[in-house]
């Protein structure tokens, strides 16, 4: 993890690069894949399963037995766990529910606006490195809080054709049937257009690595709506003195073990600070099982030691980091100044990964900067908004003249008289 000093906007930029292949090599292999999925259906799924995932897969959908087989393979202790987890994911989730809105805006004018479900959604899980069955409880959660009526899964299968127990039993704690063994971009794919045996969704969701976040992209473009732009995880925490360095590099490798493609930044004010982590980050990486991925990302990764909190601000909020650790002396009054972050962890006690998998907050989070334009996964991402209306014959006449001058200034016509022929007609009545 290199390091750099005071550095000025322009040298932060290059430092902090994503280390993503380009878009337009990464589209060079998924939109191919799109294109065989959409014409052979689930025969490029299988062949797709065979070219990255080493296995020959018969039937694409998870059975009830392999389901009801994942139970007895999931120790009770995890079950115990996933069963916490999934309180406090359904207690903050619910919590969001926005009320119907109603109003009289002017007399005999009411306005309304309803969520409704989105109908069809597809979920993707995670499940190349390591199977991400926490992913299953921040999709499936708000998707059934939501009332979506259909719900599908795609995760990739194992060398065994398998999937790891843990999603099947996640999935099945809160009721989703439909699971795909399917990864990578042929699974997006597969949702947006619709195979023989995976269902054509509205909306897809979930995070993965950068050949799932472009066919996600691409899907948009053939009117799938996506959750957001959700690729290899990343961590900047901002820490000062009074941070424990032990800590700071465990939250640091906790993102920097997600894939050699992750990145994590730490920006902090002294460099003595800096060469503490430093010294932590070396030895906790050694006794990682997977030292060789991380250690590969922190290669991608940058320390930048600031002059002043103020451009380390500046610094927070132009990166737009998926997750943005907080843990310096005044810090409600830099969480305030916050405004590009997928999440924001605060305080000594709070570590990257009780989001990632207990707290109750959403882990599906914009990467890549998106943090500037995009939220995480939430409640709201399952609905529509839709807007209603109801205008009286008093209503007409108190709004109709508005409309009437607006339209014609517009030089439409018609819209003027889709008005006037209302108010002709209540004058007329008289
Ligand atoms: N942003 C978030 O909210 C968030 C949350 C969880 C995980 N993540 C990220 O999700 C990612 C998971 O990645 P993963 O790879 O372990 O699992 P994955 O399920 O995303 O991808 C695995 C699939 O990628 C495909 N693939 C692999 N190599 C390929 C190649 N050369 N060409 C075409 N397709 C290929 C295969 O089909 C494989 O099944 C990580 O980068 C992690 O950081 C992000
Ligand atoms: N850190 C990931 C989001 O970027 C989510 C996750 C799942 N399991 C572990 N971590
Ligand atoms: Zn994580």
């Amino acid at each position: 993890m290199k390091t750099i000093l005071n550095p000025g906007k322009a040298e932060w930029i290059k430092s902090l690069k994503r280390p993503v292949q380009k878009t337009k090599d990464i589209e060079k292999i998924v939109k191919p894949i799109l294109r065989k999925v959409k014409r052979s259906g689930d025969k490029a799924l299988k062949k797709f399963a065979l070219e990255y995932d080493h296995v020959q897969i018969k039937n694409l959908l998870v059975t009830s037995e392999e389901v009801m087989k994942s139970k007895d393979l999931i120790d009770p202790q995890l079950k115990k766990a996933i069963l916490v987890a999934k309180g406090n994911i359904e207690k903050f989730h619910a919590a969001q529910v926005s009320p119907e809105l109603k109003m009289e805006v002017m007399e005999g004018v009411t306005c309304m606006r309803r969520s409704v479900p989105i109908q069809k959604v597809g979920l993707y899980i995670p499940g190349g490195t390591a199977p991400l069955f926490s992913t299953v409880l921040m999709l499936g959660i708000p998707a059934n809080l939501a009332g979506c009526e259909e719900i599908v899964l795609c995760t990739p299968p194992d060398s065994e054709g398998n999937i790891h127990p843990a999603i099947l039993f996640t999935a099945d704690l809160i009721g989703i049937d439909k699971i795909v063994k399917s990864g990578g971009a042929q699974a997006v794919a597969a949702m947006t257009f619709g195979t023989e045996s995976v269902p054509k969704v509205d909306k897809i969701f979930g995070p993965g690595n950068q050949y799932v976040t472009a066919a996600k992209q691409l899907a948009v473009k053939n009117g799938v709506a996506i959750d957001m732009p959700a690729g290899p995880s990343e961590v900047l925490v901002y820490a000062d003195e009074t941070a424990i360095p032990s800590f700071v590099a465990a939250d640091l490798l906790s993102q920097a073990e997600h894939g050699v493609d992750s990145q994590v930044v730490l920006v902090t004010t002294t460099e003595k600070f800096a060469s503490k982590v430093k010294k932590e980050l070396e030895s906790q990486l050694e006794k990682l099982p997977r030292k060789d991925i991380a250690k590969r990302a922190l290669d991608n990764s940058v320390t930048v030691v600031m002059a002043n909190q103020e451009k380390a601000i500046e610094l927070i909020n132009d990166y737009a980091p998926e997750h943005l650790i907080i843990c310096v002396e005044n810090e409600d009054e830099v969480v305030g100044q916050i405004i590009n972050a997928g999440s924001v962890f605060i305080g000594n006690f709070t570590p990257e990964s009780a989001g990632d998998y207990a707290s109750g907050t959403n882990h599906t989070l914009p990467t890549y900067g998106y943090a500037r334009n995009y939220s995480g996964v939430s409640l709201d991402s399952f609905y529509k908004k839709i807007t209603y209306q109801k205008i009286t014959e008093k209503g007409i006449q108190n709004l109709g003249p508005t409309i009437e001058t607006m339209a014609a200034n517009e030089l439409l016509d018609a819209h003027k008289y889709a008005v006037s022929v209302r108010l002709k007609y209540l004058k007329d009545k008289k």
